[in-house]
């Protein structure tokens, strides 16, 4: 059977109007490119890093994801001189990673990413043997903080650590199930040393917070757990099955006094504790943990969104309409407007996750070297933001993306709905988004308070620093009449600035009825101003800063071509979500009229129509190569049918 398709999609990239090669050197680091290259090449010689699995049981998912592990650990070692050294190779290094399977880079995250990072921020020097040998493969890295009954409420954690002085150990001790730790990745089956956040009880009958451990669980040789370390696997979830998420309990479980992760504070022989006066900031080391997976996870998103976008419009523009043969479901406005917007989310979330990648390192390096960073608490509220707002838009987008491609992304041979399956729980770990928003927008409304008293809002980002000129902000007015003015990313920002000193402002009179007027405590203060208040300026402020930083990305961009695309990218993902917060405009006065409402319709509609040329070239350029897209109808040759066919074809029991 002769299967012959027209290639719609090099129909596309004929009327294209930028050069892919000079926005992919743009958006992948063109700078180390031979090094983007030899670590491609590198991940290409191991298929089993990126072909999908298909149908192995639970078991066999496990060992394959522990193979990947291994390999990915092999490669990063062979590296580990550049990716350590120089923070566009890190960025790079993450970026090529993010083509292999997911549950391993999530496995790998959490051993050679976060673990090495807790305890180089969170120990000292006689924590050294570990950092290395985890950074080498040699031991595999857990992170024990969650529990059954505490997940988001850290400060209620009950697992305990009791300094034994007359041994000099710490009993590690799980009191009830509700503490057994819980979601533990690379537990079940491979992870032999675990940082474990427990309550420190000093002999004197004190508890003295949460602190950090490392503790040896396995042998790292028979890989069989210590006696009094209970493991139980968590079994099948709905996808990311290759990680082996288990519960870990504690029975009087004991490790050597040197286990504490001591950068902070220290139990001395003696069982006294002590806290270093000279670490003026403890908050930042323990940020230095979280920020990094949290930008890691908006680095998957980012990849995430960019492959299923991928698939989508590939698959739309290859597919012909039904009711016009010359056509392709691209011309379709509903599917220009599904689609569009989640492909400019796609190139802003690559540029601003990006960027925060390179921040994190430097305030990583401040940290360890100087002792403190003054990004601390700005970081924490943009990676906070970032990860919960990101994520969210990314699952919408996945779902968008799923639509358009109709019956064909029931099929897990076309990669979709697999990509939602394994997207859901970004928004749950690393900090559950709603709860993560919500550390944002506590910090805004102090900052507020701060303005009211006349004082000035200076942090090293610039995230927020234009609330010194919110006076003025807030008495502007929407003026604009012209789409070519509007869309220019400099107003669509104004637009911003304006909405995050509205709704902060907003927040901050209704905290303060509900305390004032209603004598409502704190709890209370905070719970009843979330919807409608807080939880859309934690997305305003965020957008306002992704648009803010990509603009200051494009204006550095010197090929003429690959700025503007990038900028009616970044126009488009302004005035779509500009679009959502239409209700505030109005209500605080900004647009008085029916222009401001119609201008963002015509200029979201206008700008789908103007990319829909270049959509294809932008896919080619931000999504997978073939190599790593793993879909039947997401390929670049666009034989959407062909491939199928070969797909079942070559499947085993197509014909059983
Ligand atoms: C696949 C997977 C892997 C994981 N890996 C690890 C790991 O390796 N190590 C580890 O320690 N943990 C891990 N976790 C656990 C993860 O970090 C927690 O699931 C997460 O912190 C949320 O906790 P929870 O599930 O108990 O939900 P909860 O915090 O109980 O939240 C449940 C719901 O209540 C809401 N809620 C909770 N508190 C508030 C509040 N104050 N205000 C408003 N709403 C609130 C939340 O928004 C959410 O909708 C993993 C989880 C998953 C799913």
């Amino acid at each position: 059977m002769n299967v012959s398709e027209n290639n719609r999609l090099n129909q596309y990239r004929q009327k294209s109007s930028f050069k892919v090669e000079k926005l992919y050197n743009v958006l992948f680091a063109e700078d180390v490119a031979s090094f983007r290259n030899t670590i491609y090449e590198e991940i290409k010689k191991y298929p089993i890093l990126y072909t999908p699995s298909s149908n192995e049981n639970l078991d066999e998912q496990r060992r394959l994801s522990s193979k990947r592990l291994q390999i990915l650990s092999r490669i990063r070692r062979k590296f580990n001189d550049e990716i350590s050294s120089n923070e566009e190779y890190a960025k790079i290094w993450f970026t090529c990673v993010c083509n292999t399977d997911i549950s391993s880079i999530i496995q790998y995250i959490i051993s050679i990413e976060l673990v090495p990072n807790a305890i180089k921020c969170l120990g000292t020097e006689r924590h050294v043997e570990y950092y290395t040998k985890i950074i080498n493969g040699e031991y595999i890295g857990m992170l024990a903080l969650t529990e059954v009954g505490h997940g988001s409420n850290t400060k209620q954690i009950k697992t305990t650590a009791t300094y034994d002085k007359d041994t000099q150990e710490f009993v590690l001790n799980t009191p009830n199930f509700e503490a057994a730790k819980c979601w533990i990745g690379n537990l079940g089956k491979i992870g032999t040393h675990a940082v474990i956040y427990a309550q420190l009880i000093t002999p004197d009958g004190v508890n003295n917070g949460l602190h950090a451990f490392i503790a040896e669980i396995r042998n790292p040789k028979t890989h069989i757990p210590h006696p009094n370390v209970i493991i139980a696997d968590m079994g099948e979830k709905i996808d990311l099955n290759g990680i082996d998420n288990s519960i870990l309990i504690l029975d009087q479980y004991r490790i050597p006094r040197e286990n504490l992760l001591n950068r902070l504070h220290e139990v001395t022989v003696d069982g006294e504790y002590v806290k270093y006066p000279e670490i003026k900031n403890p908050f930042a080391f323990s940020l230095g943990v979280l920020s990094n997976g949290r930008i890691l996870i908006c680095s998957i998103s980012s990849y995430q969104i960019s492959r299923a976008i991928t698939i989508a419009i590939r698959y739309a523009a290859s597919k012909i309409d039904h009711e016009n043969e010359q056509i392709s479901l691209l011309e379709e406005q509903t599917h220009q407007i599904q689609l569009f917007p989640y492909l400019a989310l796609a190139y802003v979330s690559k540029i601003i996750t990006d960027r925060l990648l390179v921040v994190q390192k430097r305030f990583f390096t401040d940290l360890i070297i100087n002792g403190s960073s003054n990004m601390s608490e700005e970081l924490h509220a943009i990676t906070s933001a970032a990860k919960s707002v990101l994520t969210w838009s990314v699952l919408d987008g996945i779902r968008e993306s799923i639509c358009t491609c109709g019956e064909f992304s029931n099929l897990i041979s076309t990669g979709l709905t697999n990509a939602r399956n394994v997207h859901d729980t970004n928004c749950t770990y690393e900090g559950e988004n709603t709860v993560l928003l919500q550390q944002t927008t506590n910090w805004f409304v102090k900052l507020w308070s701060m303005k009211l008293q006349g004082k000035t809002v200076n942090f090293p980002l610039q995230s927020i620093n234009y609330l010194n000129d919110a006076s003025n902000i807030m008495n502007e007015t929407f003026k604009l009449t012209d789409i070519d003015e509007f869309i220019k990313p400099k107003n669509i920002l104004s637009c911003y600035q304006w909405l995050v000193c509205h709704l902060l402002k907003r927040c901050y009179d209704k905290q303060a009825h509900i305390s004032k007027v209603c004598q409502k405590s704190d709890f209370w203060v905070k719970n009843d101003s979330q919807i409608f208040f807080c939880k859309n300026l934690g997305f305003a402020y965020i957008q306002t800063y992704m648009i803010q930083e990509t603009a200051l990305v494009i204006s550095n961009i010197r090929d003429v071509q690959v700025q503007q695309i990038l900028n009616k990218l970044l126009s488009l993902f302004g005035v779509w979500n500009l679009q959502k917060h239409i209700v505030s405009f109005y209500e605080g006065g900004y647009a008085a009229s029916p222009n401001f409402a119609q201008i963002i319709e015509d200029s979201v509609l206008f700008l789908c129509k103007d990319i829909k040329k270049d959509a294809v070239c932008l896919v080619d350029v931000i999504g997978p190569s073939d190599d790593f897209i793993k879909s039947t109808i997401g390929r670049s040759d666009g034989q959407i049918y062909t491939n199928f066919r070969s797909f079942l074809m070559q499947a085993s029991g197509t014909f059983s």
